[in-house]
């Protein structure tokens, strides 16, 4: 409480020196150069002597390009929450979709902090520059600031843990408020709205001793700079998902990136154009972010590029290259991005600018990729998707028909085991049809469905069984055909 009283006093005679120096800088032009000279001199002495404050200045922008300093909105991020309290005069801003009101102090308003019982005090300001005159109209730019003031014997303490505490809790309420998004790139820029997902790891569809080790996975990367700083390594981590179509891919993106806050860039490969290309779309990513290739297979002509280019060297190829078709064009055959380009995308030098960063790559043919693509270290960790087991329909049951269970259960569950059906073709019958829904009939429907494909799946084996039998017969013919006459004679 002294503490506090003895500020406010300080306080007073800071601003009456300070109303002092303001009188002086409006007479100081009547006295004379040299006079002036050492009177400024001394001056200063005095008033750093009498005045026991230390004031520090966060502008707005800062560096040649003008950007916006990120300690200036870490501030003010942390002054909304306790500006709301005492300022008079406040912002609003809109954020997270219209949902929510962020308030922060106006210009030219204080409010005072406290920190480890240290008592300091934030304003704010402005100044207005008259840039140009263009016609009638005079152009004005305006560059905010904060100040912090404090005393000087609590020095160590302010620019210190405080300054990094202030800082910290901005960043943190920043990605609390933030509006997620969603990037793509059109060419070599990236556009983006706003990213609304409602998928989640509780919605998804999934064994769930494999969801918790994918959830487990992901909050431990999230929570790992330290670990990654001192193990030397950038603080990201690949992903590689594959498995048949609508087996849940892309839906474990938005999981992902709905259950870490962070942003996703859908990098469509196939739009850039070269290889420096793809290396400045990487460095224009975020922190906390998922960088995904959809359907890296099909992407570019990757696949195995390394065997094919040996391949071609065995051969002595040197035709002469063809022309591209225009459905090559279309598909993206035009683009000049390498596989070691994409390989030093994931984890070249560049890889390392911004860090908490995760790349995924989803494929429905895992096998087409080259080894060197997603090798452990690139993609870290490799996740199949598949068809539906009984525990993922359960997971969808409860989603779409809020049923934990059913006297048609059993019998799904055994079908289940036998028919391959992907958890979007089941979704699709456990679709309400009608209002009210009716629990039962999208189970007899499902049901339905898994006996037409358990039949199917029959008729298949046996088809392929036919084949193999009818391959291995013709095989032993020509076996047979093919023995040596004579040897058979001596025989
Ligand atoms: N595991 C799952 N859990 C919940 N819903 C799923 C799951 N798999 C598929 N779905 C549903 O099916 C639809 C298609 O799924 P999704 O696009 O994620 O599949 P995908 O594996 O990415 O397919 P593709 O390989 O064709 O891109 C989604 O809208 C989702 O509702």
């Amino acid at each position: 409480m002294i503490h506090l009283k003895q500020g406010d006093m300080f306080a007073q005679v800071g601003s009456v020196i300070a109303s002092l120096m303001f009188v002086w800088a409006m007479f100081k032009q009547y006295f004379p150069y040299e006079l002036r000279d050492r009177l400024e001199k001394y001056t200063q002495k005095a008033f750093t002597f009498v005045y026991p404050y230390i004031q520090i200045t966060f502008h707005e922008f800062i560096g040649e390009r003008l950007m916006r300093s990120e300690a200036y909105s870490a501030i003010e991020t942390y002054l909304s929450s306790s500006s709301s309290m005492q300022a008079k005069r406040l912002k609003a801003e809109v954020v997270k979709n219209n949902q929510s009101l962020v308030l922060s102090m106006d210009d030219h308003e204080e409010v005072a902090d406290e920190y480890k019982g240290v008592k300091l005090w934030w304003a704010s300001g402005k100044n207005v520059f008259k840039s140009q005159t263009l016609s009638f109209y005079q152009i004005t730019d305006e560059k905010r600031y904060y100040k912090l003031r404090f005393h000087k014997r609590h020095r160590d303490l302010i620019i210190g843990p405080y300054l990094n505490h202030v800082l910290k809790e901005g960043r943190a309420l920043k990605v609390k408020n933030r509006q997620r998004k969603l990037y793509t790139n059109n060419g070599s820029y990236w556009s983006h709205v706003v990213f609304e997902h409602p998928a989640t790891f509780k919605t998804l569809a999934l064994e769930p001793e494999k969801k918790k080790e994918i959830i487990d996975d992901l909050i431990t990367f999230s929570q790992a700079e330290e670990f990654y700083s001192r193990i030397g390594r950038a603080w990201k981590r690949g992903y590689l998902l594959y498995g048949p179509p609508g087996t849940g891919k892309s839906t474990m993106v938005a999981a992902m990136a709905n259950l870490l806050n962070y942003d996703i860039y859908d990098l469509e490969l196939t739009a850039v154009k070269d290889n420096t290309e793809l290396r400045k779309l990487l460095i224009e990513t975020s922190s906390k972010a998922i960088v995904v290739i959809e359907d890296i297979d099909c992407s570019l002509d990757l696949t195995g590029q390394r065997s094919k280019k040996k391949e071609e060297e065995k051969q002595g190829d040197d035709k002469e290259q063809k022309p591209k078709s225009p459905k090559e064009e279309r598909d993206g055959k035009n683009s000049q991005v390498t596989l070691s380009g994409l390989l030093n995308f994931i984890d070249g030098l560049w890889s390392a600018c911004g860090g908490e960063r995760l790349i995924v790559f989803t494929t429905n043919f895992v096998e087409k990729l080259d080894p060197a693509l997603i090798r452990k270290g690139r993609m870290d960790k490799h996740i199949e998707l598949s068809y539906c087991s009984f525990e993922a329909f359960k997971v969808l049951a409860d989603n779409y028909l809020r049923l934990e269970s059913h006297h048609l259960f059993d019998k799904i569950s055994a079908l289940l085991k036998e028919a391959k059906m992907t958890p979007a073709d089941v979704a699709e019958h456990l679709m309400p049809k009608t209002v009210p829904g009716n629990a039962e009939a999208c189970l007899e429907s499902l049901i339905e469905a898994l006996e037409t494909a358990k039949e199917e799946a029959k008729l298949k084996a046996e088809e392929a069984a036919r084949e193999k039998e009818s391959s291995s017969a013709k095989e032993e013919a020509k076996e047979a055909d093919n023995k040596d006459p004579i040897s058979e004679k001596e025989q």
